[in-house]
């Protein structure tokens, strides 16, 4: 169907064109228009996404606007037959060229459209056509290309080895499309998903939405891990009340044998603070015990480490040094709630369970919980793991794992430091290498670091309107154009904008319900008397 002519085309790049009257309501910011292919006669034809609309009267230039000073003006128009808001009224629109598919890839004319081609509006088939991801890969249908019947997909394999970022103001639809793309990829793909969950949102994966077998198998794979001696009653009555279920979990404990010097250090700098000789002797002793996973006792670990720090130890001053730093090693053990120093811990009467990274290695939906513990502490766990399964990762080589970051600029700040950055900054480059991918969420984007949101080639986009991170994201990410950040101001609630690798072209998406239950919650005001006072 025809709906307008091309009018001004300075780059192969865009072109405005008239719409017809009959279609205006037809063509929208998010519509694709095709043109008729002046390239190459093999191949279909081009096919463009418009991205802006104007509407335009010509009596609403400056010369008329100054004739246009009361009423009686208008009027004395009307009185003579003319409806002066729509004779001279047209709507305009500017649409972004895409290409014409060669292959599974679009390619670019190099020429722009001449004034007055055709712009046609192709029907669904003609375009499902266009749309399709036909490369033989594992595809994600994450909902609808907007204002159509035609699925949205996304390329699995790009999506997770080139890692992806999810980006919208709070409470914009992040989490709920972060569950639908991790619903997505266990059903299609035999892969491990690890959820770093700030907020114990997640947790409510584990409740199918209806009695679907698909909702059920997605539920049936989530896995939710608490750390050791947190205490988790709020969030389980919670669960509850709202899901008529009981929250299911593991709790995990680390050994303190198993961090890294670096945080190790970092964790005793933030709570205690670390004297120079204090370091000296804990970098020391750190390298004669080693890293290890054996759990044996808090004294004995103290033992060890005075042993170790004691060879570098001379004189009263040292030795004072080394005794504070054992108490304060002592202190950190045993009020950070994620450490275990001897098997078979409980926390009530529960369990708690040293945490092995190779168990989050398996195929499912591995959410850690992490809402009850300091920023800090958060920032020594991600560290832990992330660097555990990235060395994992290096060594096995065969398969890929990947991991939600929610609120990634609590771990990768673009400002500052935190113990967790480089863990993320190292698997955002070379993560592709050895099959870990990451998907990082954020509300603000300007907050993330730059060496991790560049490395995330594809980005989903939900509304965004604060400039700041509109300017920083445009600075920062590969794919995007400004034109897409022209549209991802104007999306709407349920809606979304996917460009980068794992999409042949910038992809409206109106974003599909949920399989398992969502957490997040926006609570809404009780209007005044309708609680019930004690
Ligand atoms: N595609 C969708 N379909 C239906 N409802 C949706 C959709 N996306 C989001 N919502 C609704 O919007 C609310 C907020 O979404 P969500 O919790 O995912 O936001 P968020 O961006 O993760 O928020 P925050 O910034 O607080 O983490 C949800 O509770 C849900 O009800």
């Amino acid at each position: 169907m025809k709906v307008g002519v091309v009018i001004k085309a300075q780059s192969p790049r865009a072109f405005w064109f008239r719409v017809f009257d009959n279609v205006e309501d037809r063509i929208n910011v998010g519509t694709f228009v095709t043109l008729d292919n002046y390239e190459s006669r093999v191949n279909g034809p081009i096919l463009a996404r418009v991205t802006r609309v104007i509407r335009h009267n010509y009596l609403v230039d400056d010369r008329v606007i100054a004739q246009l000073g009361s009423e009686d003006v208008i009027n004395t128009f009307r009185d003579y037959g003319i409806d002066i808001q729509y004779i001279a009224q047209s709507t305009l629109a500017r649409a972004s060229i895409i290409g014409y598919r060669v292959g599974t890839r679009f390619s670019k004319p190099l020429k722009p459209p001449k004034p007055m081609d055709f712009v046609y509006l192709p029907t669904e088939g003609e375009l499902s056509k266009l749309l399709r991801l036909d490369n033989g890969g594992v595809r994600l249908v994450i909902g609808s290309v907007r204002s159509l019947s035609i699925p949205a997909e996304l390329d699995a394999n790009k999506l997770v080895s080139h890692h992806c970022a999810i980006l919208a103001a709070t409470g914009g639809g992040k989490s709920w499309l972060a569950g639908v793309i991790v619903e997505e990829l266990v059903l299609r793909a035999e892969i491990p998903i690890i959820i770093i969950d700030p907020h114990g949102e997640y947790s409510a994966m584990q409740v199918p939405k209806s009695s679907v077998d698909d909702a059920k198998y997605v539920a049936s794979l989530v896995k939710v891990y608490v750390p050791g001696k947190v205490d988790t009653t709020s969030l389980d009555d919670y669960f509850k009340a709202r899901f008529s279920v009981k929250r299911k979990y593991v709790r995990f404990g680390i050994n303190p044998r198993s961090l890294s010097l670096r945080l190790m250090e970092g964790l005793l700098d933030h709570y205690y603070g670390l004297t120079d000789a204090q370091r000296r002797i804990l970098e020391e002793a750190w390298q004669y015990m080693g890293m290890d996973n054996e759990l044996t006792g808090l004294d004995e670990f103290l033992n060890d480490l005075e042993k170790s720090g004691g060879r570098v130890v001379k004189g009263y001053g040292n030795e004072l040094a080394l005794s504070t730093l054992l108490t304060k090693v002592k202190m950190l053990i045993e009020n950070r709630p994620f450490f275990i120093t001897r098997p078979g811990e409980f926390y009530g009467n529960e369990p708690i369970r040293l945490l092995d990274i190779k168990d989050l290695m398996e195929y499912g939906i591995h959410v850690l919980d992490l809402s009850g513990l300091d920023l800090v502490d958060q920032q020594a766990l991600v560290a832990l793991i992330l660097n555990n399964i990235f060395r994992i990762s290096s060594m096995r080589r065969d398969r890929l794992v990947f991991i939600v970051v929610e609120e990634a600029h609590n771990y990768a700040p673009s400002v500052g430091s935190s113990l967790s950055t480089s863990a993320l900054i190292k698997i955002a480059r070379e993560g592709r290498k050895f099959g870990v991918g990451l998907c990082i969420i954020s509300q603000r984007p300007s907050k993330v670091h730059p060496d991790v949101l560049s490395q995330c080639l594809t980005q989903v986009f939900k509304r965004i309107i604060n400039p700041v991170d509109l300017r920083y994201v445009r600075n920062v990410v590969e794919f995007i154009s400004d034109e897409d950040l022209w549209e991802v101001r104007v999306l709407n609630e349920d809606d979304a904008l996917v460009t980068g690798l794992a999409v042949p072209m910038p992809l409206p998406v109106k974003v599909r319900d949920r399989l398992t239950e969502h957490g997040g919650v926006t609570p809404a005001l009780i209007p005044r008397g309708n609680i019930t006072r004690v």
